[in-house]
């Protein structure tokens, strides 16, 4: 399979720490690629440098062969519309001054994307489960769940090839932490939508994801699909992952 989006040798260091060495990774369309690994293995600073939101000391990220630098918004608003990203923490990602409709249709003016934003919004609510309706509502209306559809119809907004998430649901409860993986699901079924996952949960990254790549200390030790990789597990990072998760089973099913 081609790469959509590739990255290549990348290195970040933090003073003497070097929180990503050498790591490589790509991702084909409509693929489904989760990060995993202890706690300061790097997973947070991949997701920034993939997103081009920080600069690697070494290495590059590019989307069709195209590479990307961090830079001013006009730089990378070619980037910015192929490859956006869900928040963490929905409460915290919406101007509780700005109506809902306004907040998702943001993407769509700072990207200067051309058409009907408001008929884009109506359909991009439907498409996460919510009413039309709830464009004209403001964001302290909605639940935990329902704020992270809003966030993931307001990254999907300009038609994105890829999503870039890092702990994209673990701020919400266990069953409305499944609504939404299956939402991320179906969405990259339909609309071919590469996912690439940060999770420290691995219910759901063995729901919503093909491959897996496991880091420690910045490194890449184990990856492969995630059936093989969390059923014979290579790589004692990888065993003690999965010895901290008993309920593994119960969580996905
Ligand atoms: N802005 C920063 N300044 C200094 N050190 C940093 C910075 N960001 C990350 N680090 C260090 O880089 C290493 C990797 O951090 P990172 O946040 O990528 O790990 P992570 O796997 O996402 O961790 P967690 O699961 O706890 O979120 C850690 O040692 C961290 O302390």
């Amino acid at each position: 399979m081609s790469a959509l989006l590739e990255a290549t040798g990348l290195t970040r260091r933090y003073g003497h720490v070097t929180a990503l060495d050498d790591v490589s990774v790509h991702l084909a369309a409509g693929e489904r690629v989760a990060v995993v690994g202890e706690s300061g293995s790097g997973k947070s600073t991949l997701a920034r440098l993939l997103l081009a939101l920080d600069t690697p000391d070494a290495g590059t990220v590019a989307l069709d062969g195209r590479p990307v630098r961090p830079g001013s918004a006009r730089s990378t608003r070619w980037f910015r519309r192929r490859v956006q990203t869900v928040p963490q923490d929905p409460g915290r990602s919406f101007n509780p001054r700005m109506r809902v409709g306004d907040a998702v249709a943001e993407p769509l003016a700072c990207l200067r994307v051309h058409g009907d934003h408001s008929a884009r919004v109506a359909e991009l609510l439907v498409a996460v489960g919510l009413e039309p309706d709830a464009a004209r509502r403001w964001p302290h209306e909605f639940s935990g769940g329902q704020r992270q559809r809003l966030a993931i119809a307001r990254a999907l907004a300009p038609r994105p090839d890829v999503l870039v998430a890092d702990e994209p649901v673990s701020a919400l409860d266990v069953v409305v932490r499944l609504q939404v993986v299956e939402l991320l699901a179906q969405l990259s079924a339909a609309e071919g939508l590469a996912l690439l996952v940060v999770s420290h949960d691995l219910g759901v990254v063995q729901h919503l994801c093909d491959r897996v790549l496991v880091l420690d200390a910045g490194r890449v030790v184990e990856q492969g699909p995630v059936g093989e990789v969390f059923g014979a597990p290579a790589h004692p990072v990888t065993a003690r992952l999965l010895d901290a998760v008993p309920t593994l089973a119960a969580v996905v099913s």
